[in-house]
C-alpha cells in the first residue's frame, strides 16, 4: 500500500488554544477513511492543515511527497469541501461548473450534470439563493465531480435529509468504485455511514485517540447493556470507549483488543449490530 498523505507529529495553536499535539496519521492510496470525534476534537483543523490550508506550529504533512501549502501542484490534486461557505454567493451553479475544471485536473463534467440532476439543483441560481441543504448538495456534487486522488469533505451534508445524504452516500460509493481515489469524510453520523469507511480515525481532544480498520471494529466494538455488577465486571476486559447510565440500565461501549476477544464473555453480551456504531464512541 502507498501512503497518500502523511501526518507526522502535527501540532497547531489557534489563537491560545492549543487545537492539535502531536498528531500522527496516514491516509493511503484509494481509501476511504472516517474522521470522527466530538464538536472540537480538532477535525476541521487537521484537515485545513492536511489541505493546505493552513500551517502547522510543529511537525509536517505530506501529500504525494510534497508540502500541500502554497505547491500548486498538491494544491490541485486535493479538493477539500467544507461543512459551508465553498463558493462565492454571487456565483450560479452554472458558473461554478465552468470553473471547476482549472482547479481540478480529472474534473468530470459529465458527472457534475447527473449530481446536479439527481439533487435537483437549478443551475441558474445562485449560491446565495440555495437553501442550505442545496448549498450543501452543491459541494457534494462539486466534491465528487472533482475526482481529486485526495477528497475531504467536512461534515459536508449540513441542512440535507435523510433521503438526500442516502443519495450522497451512494452517489460517492459508485463513483469511487470507478474511479478509486483517497476520501477524507469528517462526521457525527457514523451509524449512517460506517459502511463506507474502511478505515476510522477518532479524534479527542487535538489527539488521535485511535485508528482502527472498520473490520476490527466491527468484530471488537461493543455495547453492553445490564446490570450494573455485571457490566462492570465485563468492563475491565477491555477499553471502556463510553459509560451511560438510564434508569437503573447500565451501558458501556466496549473496545476489547484481539487478545482478550477469545477470553471475552461474549454469550453474555447483547449483539445488537447497530448499538456497535453508536455516537457515544466520541465520548
Ligand atoms: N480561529 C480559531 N481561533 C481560536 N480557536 C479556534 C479557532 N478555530 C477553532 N478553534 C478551536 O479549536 C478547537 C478545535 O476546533 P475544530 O473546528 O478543529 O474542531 P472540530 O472537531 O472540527 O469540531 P466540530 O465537529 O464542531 O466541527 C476548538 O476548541 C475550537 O474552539
Amino acid at each position: 500500500m502507498t501512503n497518500l498523505a502523511t501526518v507526522h507529529q502535527l501540532s497547531k495553536k489557534l489563537e491560545k488554544n492549543q487545537v492539535l499535539t502531536d498528531v500522527s496519521c496516514t491516509f493511503e492510496k484509494d481509501m476511504i477513511y472516517g474522521l470522527l470525534g466530538r464538536n472540537g476534537a480538532g477535525k476541521t483543523t487537521l484537515l485545513n492543515l492536511i489541505a493546505g490550508k493552513s500551517l502547522p506550529d510543529s511537525g509536517s504533512i505530506e501529500v504525494n511527497g510534497h508540502k500541500p501549502f502554497n505547491h500548486f501542484d498538491t494544491l490541485n490534486q486535493i479538493c477539500f469541501i467544507r461543512e459551508s461557505k465553498n463558493f462565492k454567493p454571487t456565483l450560479t451553479i452554472k458558473d461554478i461548473l465552468k470553473m471547476m475544471p482549472a482547479f481540478y485536473p480529472n474534473w468530470s463534467s459529465e458527472k457534475a450534470l447527473e449530481l446536479l440532476e439527481l439533487f435537483e439543483l437549478p443551475h441558474h441560481k445562485k449560491v446565495a439563493q440555495l437553501s442550505k441543504g442545496m448549498e450543501s448538495a452543491l459541494g457534494i456534487t462539486v466534491g465528487i465531480s472533482s475526482r481529486a486522488p485526495l477528497t475531504i469533505f467536512d461534515e459536508p451534508y449540513i441542512g440535507m435529509d435523510a433521503h438526500a445524504r442516502e443519495e450522497f452516500y451512494n452517489a460517492l460509493l459508485e463513483d469511487y468504485t470507478e474511479h478509486p481515489r483517497t476520501i477524507i469524510l469528517s462526521t457525527h453520523l457514523i451509524d449512517e455511514v460506517s459502511d463506507l469507511f474502511q478505515e476510522i480515525y477518532f479524534m479527542k481532544k487535538g489527539q488521535i485517540s485511535m485508528h482502527e480498520t472498520i473490520n476490527n471494529l466491527q468484530e471488537r466494538a461493543f455495547m453492553i447493556t445490564g446490570p450494573k455488577d455485571t457490566i462492570e465486571s465485563l468492563s475491565s476486559q477491555g477499553r471502556v470507549l463510553d459509560r451511560s447510565s438510564f434508569m437503573g440500565d447500565h451501558s458501556v461501549t466496549l473496545y476489547v483488543d484481539e487478545d482478550q476477544l477469545q477470553t471475552f464473555h461474549i454469550q453474555q453480551i447483547a449483539q445488537d449490530r447497530k448499538s456497535r456504531y453508536n455516537s457515544s464512541w466520541f465520548t
